[in-house]
């Protein structure tokens, strides 16, 4: 098996496990986290997908998500891969919001970053490939995507581009324009160079603007988030997506911030509602 069990635990009658393997879209080892429902014993299920935010590794939320009870319940499998290449002559730089933990779902074209700064490849190539083929219990042809702020960004984007893969897609924070804002200019600069036409096509505003859509969509973000106003700007995929009839579910949840408190709080929602679509 390509894979090595990291760890496994029984949980609310699943499995959650922590794999890793040798990635040759980041040329580098990979850990992800995977949790198989009860269901998955007997027949085939839907798998969910959780792109992580800034500083993250799967551990965050596999340790702080709370997805598992909901996950049992519902049948649905639940896949959380890093947010970066990791280990020895892997490129980084001062900063958390650049370089290791802040891989941005692109596929780096400037040096030092290309040469292992894959993520694009990685999240919607290599990783799915990898585990449809390792965990036949997967029904690939039943995904949902979500993900938490640079990895709300990571959701939209992917599913913008992939629109026949997912029946679903969620997002909590996420960072929905990253060309006009702060983190995504300064890591869209680094990993895709200056032109701003390449960024394009990892921008989820610029994405629906010139004509993608998603099935179905849903997004919250916390009234309190300390990024709301300079990094997520939730009005902006609102504008876009009226402007396009892309049908929105979004909420601003009052008192609640960035962290894992305001993610565990509302991820259930979003796995029902994910679940529907996936029935
Ligand atoms: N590391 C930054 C915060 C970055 C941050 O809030 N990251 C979010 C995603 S954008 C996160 O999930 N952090 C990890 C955690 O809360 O477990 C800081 O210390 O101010």
């Amino acid at each position: 098996m390509a894979l090595k069990v990291v760890s496994e635990a029984l949980s609310h009658g699943g499995r959650q496990l922590v794999l890793s393997h040798d990635s040759a879209a980041t040329a580098t080892p990979m850990t992800f986290s995977l949790f198989l429902p009860p269901q998955a014993e007997q027949g085939r299920v839907p798998l969910v997908t959780y792109l992580s935010g800034l500083t993250c590794t799967h551990a965050n939320v596999t340790d702080k998500g709370e997805y598992r009870r909901s996950c049992a319940e519902l049948g649905l499998a639940f896949l959380a891969p890093d947010t970066s290449p990791r280990g020895e002559g892997v490129a980084d730089a001062d900063g958390w919001d650049i370089g290791l933990g802040a891989g941005f779902y692109v596929d780096a074209t400037e040096t030092p970053w290309s040469a292992n700064y894959r993520m694009w490849s990685y999240v919607t190539d290599e990783l799915p490939t990898l585990v449809e083929a390792e965990f036949p219990m997967l029904d690939m042809g039943a995904q949902a995507i979500t993900g938490h702020s640079m990895g709300g960004h990571g959701a939209l984007t992917v599913a913008l581009r992939h629109p026949d893969r997912f029946r679903s897609v969620s997002a909590f924070a996420p960072i929905v324009a990253p060309s006009q804002v702060p983190w995504g200019e300064k890591a869209f600069t680094a990993y895709l160079g200056a032109d701003r036409d390449a960024w394009r096509a990892h921008d989820a505003v610029a994405l629906i603007e010139s004509g993608a859509r998603l099935p179905a969509l849903k997004v919250d973000v916390g009234g309190a988030d300390s990024f709301l106003e300079r990094e997520l700007k939730p009005e902006l995929l609102e504008q876009a997506c009226i402007a396009a009839g892309q049908p929105l579910e979004l909420a601003i949840r009052p008192g609640y911030d960035h962290s894992y408190h305001f993610v565990s709080t509302f991820l259930p929602d979003h796995l029902a509602w994910h679940a529907e679509r996936l029935r």
